[in-house]
């Protein structure tokens, strides 16, 4: 934890006038992700082809990372997962690399936007939205590193910090559940985990299991829903 540093949330908008004319409305930025994920990520097809962490085949698969290391989607992404932990008193946002990488860096990213727009507020301007320290993001290795400081977990954080632990997509889990137990074994506070996708397939029970808060941004229903309506 840094000392001395307080936040203040003063007003639910997200507004990247600052970066970008059109500002970012939160149902409309979740349309937005959703048809990115429909267009980029989402395959399917009738034979089970696609072989899962799990081991298991499935007939579809969500590429997640082809949206989330898109420029614009990673705009929505930051926004969109933001505005679920803005409220909260959270140090630091990150997971299992590779898939969790992407999100936690758009997500730290949006947090020093909202940092920097409430600076601009306190000289009177219309951005009020005030966070006075951005959220630190992190990764967790999958492996320790061999050489150099040998670490499992990269980034600004440190022993008692209150984290949200994400991920792309939530299958079994067993990925999530990986990163909780690295987290936690670094003595990191978890106070939420968020997925992109959930496929729901037992991996929010396995979750829960850990005594932890489960979000995600979308379901396999609704993703499915969104593939056959497809225009
Ligand atoms: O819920 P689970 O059954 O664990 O499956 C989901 C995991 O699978 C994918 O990662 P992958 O293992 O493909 O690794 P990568 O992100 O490093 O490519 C995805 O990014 C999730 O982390
Ligand atoms: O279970 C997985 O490994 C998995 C499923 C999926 O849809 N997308 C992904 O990246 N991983």
């Amino acid at each position: 934890m840094e000392d001395g540093l307080k936040r203040r949330s003063i007003q639910l908008t997200i507004n990247f006038e600052s970066v970008q004319n059109s500002p970012i409305n939160i149902d409309n930025a979740r349309k937005a992700l959703l048809q990115a994920l429909i267009e980029r990520s989402f395959k399917y097809d009738e034979r089970p082809v696609f072989k899962l962490t799990s081991g298991k085949t499935s007939n579809y698969y969500i590429n997640c990372k082809a949206t989330t290391l898109n420029p614009s989607s990673m705009l929505l992404i930051g926004s969109l997962f933001y505005e679920k932990i803005r409220h909260l008193d959270v140090d630091a946002i990150g997971g299992l690399t590779h898939g969790a990488d992407p999100i936690a860096f758009a997500t730290a990213m949006v947090s020093a936007m909202s940092e920097a727009r409430g600076q601009r507020s306190e000289v009177g301007d219309q951005w009020s939205d005030l966070r006075v320290k951005p959220v630190q993001a992190f990764v967790i290795r999958k492996e320790a590193k061999s050489h150099g400081l040998m670490k499992v977990i990269e980034g600004n954080v440190s022993e008692g910090d209150k984290v949200v632990i994400v991920d792309d997509v939530v299958t079994t889990g067993g990925s999530t559940i990986q990163a909780i137990d690295r987290a936690r074994e670094h003595k990191l506070e978890i106070v939420k985990v968020i997925a992109l996708v959930d496929r729901q397939e037992g991996g929010r029970e396995n979750i829960e299991k850990k005594m932890v808060i489960f979000e995600s941004l979308f379901t396999r229903d609704e993703l499915i829903d969104a593939y056959k309506n497809k225009p």
